[in-house]
């Protein structure tokens, strides 16, 4: 069962359509990393989950059961979010911030010492928090959303505006949580390096559509090696594949084939040679990530 589930959920801002018929599917104990360019709609979309936007159309479901009135207040208990920068009593320190809100969910004082450990923040605990770092101030959210250990957690760009130690040092603290907690955290971002490194599904919006959702390893798969081939007269060269059997794609002035088995490249080259034609280029390549997610989000035609 999905720990979230969508369906034709959608947006609109006035006349223009923000998100269009998703369909999220969010499995338990997974890292879901929800990529896409700025503006693509993901905040739009996990406001909507957390009942903080209403959405135009769809259904929304959480813990397998669906968000309605009734019930909203009751799943929402169970999840931990981050939406936007964090806001918190500047004048107050990180620990009486937290108590704040362990008091008004009514969890053990002991609560807090335990989240302040995970995120390590033991150390600046009795800190005003106007005199704590933006790093800090992140992993104050974190913990904060953390209190009680829902099922769910919802980050939007945990990692906006940090250094690299921060990004890295966020990175560590997220991918733990599912083995550590038994947690499912959904987490936002428009970079394709911190999703690769920390998320095992990923869910790929564009202009407010899900253009890809699969897992991690999907995605690698389809930057596989491929061969491109270059002749002096590729309309003949295609019709030797055409008989020898081989799939290709065009690509500017290239024939895209599958990678061959050693001897089947070689009897390729010599029947191209025989049917004299001049053999310019055969090459082994390789679509990096970042090439995939281009084509994915950039409006480019997507060959793959
Ligand atoms: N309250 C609103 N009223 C009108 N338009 C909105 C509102 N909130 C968001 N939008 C628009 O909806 C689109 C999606 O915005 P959203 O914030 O969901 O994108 P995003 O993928 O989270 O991008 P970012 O990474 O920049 O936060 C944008 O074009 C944005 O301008």
């Amino acid at each position: 069962m999905p720990i979230i589930e969508t369906r034709n959920l959608c947006k609109r801002y006035g006349t223009v359509m923000r998100v269009t018929n998703l369909a999220l599917q969010v499995p338990e104990g997974s890292i879901y990393g929800f990529l896409g360019p700025n503006g693509a709609g993901k905040s739009t979309t996990l406001k909507m989950i957390l009942g903080l936007v209403r959405p135009t159309q769809g259904e929304i479901q959480v813990f397998g059961q669906p968000m309605n009135r009734g019930n909203r207040i009751a799943v929402l208990r169970q999840v931990g979010s981050l939406i936007e920068s964090p806001s918190y009593y500047g004048h107050l320190t990180g620990e009486e911030n937290l108590r704040i809100v362990q008091t008004l969910r009514g969890l053990p004082p002991k609560a807090i010492r335990e989240v302040l450990e995970i995120v390590r923040l033991e150390g600046q605990r009795g800190k005003k928090v106007c005199h704590y770092s933006l790093g800090m101030k992140q992993r104050l959210g974190i913990a904060t959303a953390l209190l009680g250990y829902p099922k769910l957690l919802i980050l939007d760009e945990p990692t906006n505006g940090l250094d690299p130690a921060g990004i890295q040092e966020m990175r560590e603290l997220i991918r733990d949580l599912p083995s550590r907690f038994g947690m499912t955290v959904v987490v936002s971002s428009h970079l394709l390096s911190e999703i690769d490194q920390m998320a095992d599904t990923v869910g790929i919006i564009r202009e407010g559509v899900l253009v890809f959702q699969d897992t991690l390893a999907a995605l690698h798969g389809r930057s596989r090696h491929h061969l491109a081939l270059r002749t002096t007269n590729n309309a003949l060269a295609a019709q030797v594949l055409r008989e020898k059997g081989i799939g290709w794609t065009e690509e500017g002035d290239y024939l895209v084939l599958p990678i061959l088995p050693d001897e089947q490249a070689a009897g390729l080259c010599r029947a191209l040679v025989e049917g004299r034609l001049g053999l310019v280029r055969l090459e082994e390549r390789q679509k990096s990530l970042e090439d995939i997610f281009l084509e994915l989000t950039g409006g480019k035609e997507v060959s793959l």
